[in-house]
């Protein structure tokens, strides 16, 4: 542990390891996310990234390491729930939006869910609706509001449910997959409003698609067997013979 880094990182894994069935998933994982940043995390399958996911979400107990979230809540203490009203959202690879309602209500829906019910009675509608209105422009559904959300395209599923996330106001974004079968032009579209979203919110991606890491522009984590092999810009690690014979070769 260092406690000095630590109190500065939005997230802080430190020796994290997972073990299933005798089969290490995570070995010894240890990196950070500054307040603010968004970070690229790619590696082979089986790297761990989903694994490292589900750890910071609470889904898996590590077996050791710590894991912070905001320089002081010890995530491993917390349950899934405590973790996102703490402020973490997560989106898995395939888009679970509600079918048979329009993109504004699934919104709606989403701002409701995440509302303190204390809070409901100084509610304002107003507020409600410009939060919908801003979110809308930022995931490019500006012009479909009143469509059902099972008649968008898969890349407009995926950027309604981020849209959703956005709705509970998390201060990390766990992004899971998210350009996987979209179009190129989709493609292109996810990264400008990642790199929109990521102003105002701390973002993790995981990706498989190197044209679109690229297009972040972010600092990459390479995870492999579990730990970080490298990191740095995409130029770097793409240079190091380690990633290029594990992973960026094949
Ligand atoms: N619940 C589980 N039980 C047993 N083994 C598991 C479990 N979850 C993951 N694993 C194993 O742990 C390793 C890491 O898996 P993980 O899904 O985290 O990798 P990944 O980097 O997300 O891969 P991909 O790019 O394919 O999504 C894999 O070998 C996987 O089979």
């Amino acid at each position: 542990m260092n406690p000095d880094l630590m109190t500065r990182t939005l997230l802080y894994l430190d020796g994290v390891s997972v073990s299933f069935d005798g089969f290490r998933a995570l070995n010894n994982l240890s990196f950070t996310i500054l307040p603010g940043e968004m970070r690229a995390i790619i590696g082979p399958n089986g790297a761990g990234k989903t694994t490292m996911m589900d750890v910071v979400t609470g889904k898996t107990r590590p077996d050791a390491g710590h894991v912070i979230f905001d320089g002081k809540v010890d995530l491993t203490k917390q349950d899934e729930a405590a973790i996102a009203s703490l402020g973490i959202g997560r989106k898995f690879q395939k888009p679970t939006v509600f079918e048979s309602h329009t993109v504004w209500d699934n919104l709606d829906l989403a701002i409701e869910g995440a509302r303190d019910p204390a809070s409901t009675l100084f509610h304002m509608e107003g507020e409600e609706r410009d939060r919908i209105e801003e979110i809308l422009g930022i995931v490019r559904l500006r012009e479909r509001r009143y469509e059902l959300a099972g008649a968008l395209s898969h890349g407009q599923k995926q950027w309604l449910e981020i849209g959703m996330l956005l709705a509970q106001n998390p201060k990390l974004l766990l992004v899971d997959e998210p350009v996987a079968g979209m179009t190129d032009a989709e493609t292109a579209e996810t990264a400008d409003l990642l790199r929109e979203i990521a102003r105002t919110h701390s973002v993790v991606v995981v990706e498989h698609d190197m044209t679109f890491v690229r297009d972040l522009g972010v600092k990459v984590t390479v995870l492999h067997e579990g730990s970080v092999l490298a990191e740095g810009s995409l130029d770097h690690v793409s240079a190091d013979p380690r990633v290029v014979e594990v992973y960026l070769g094949r």
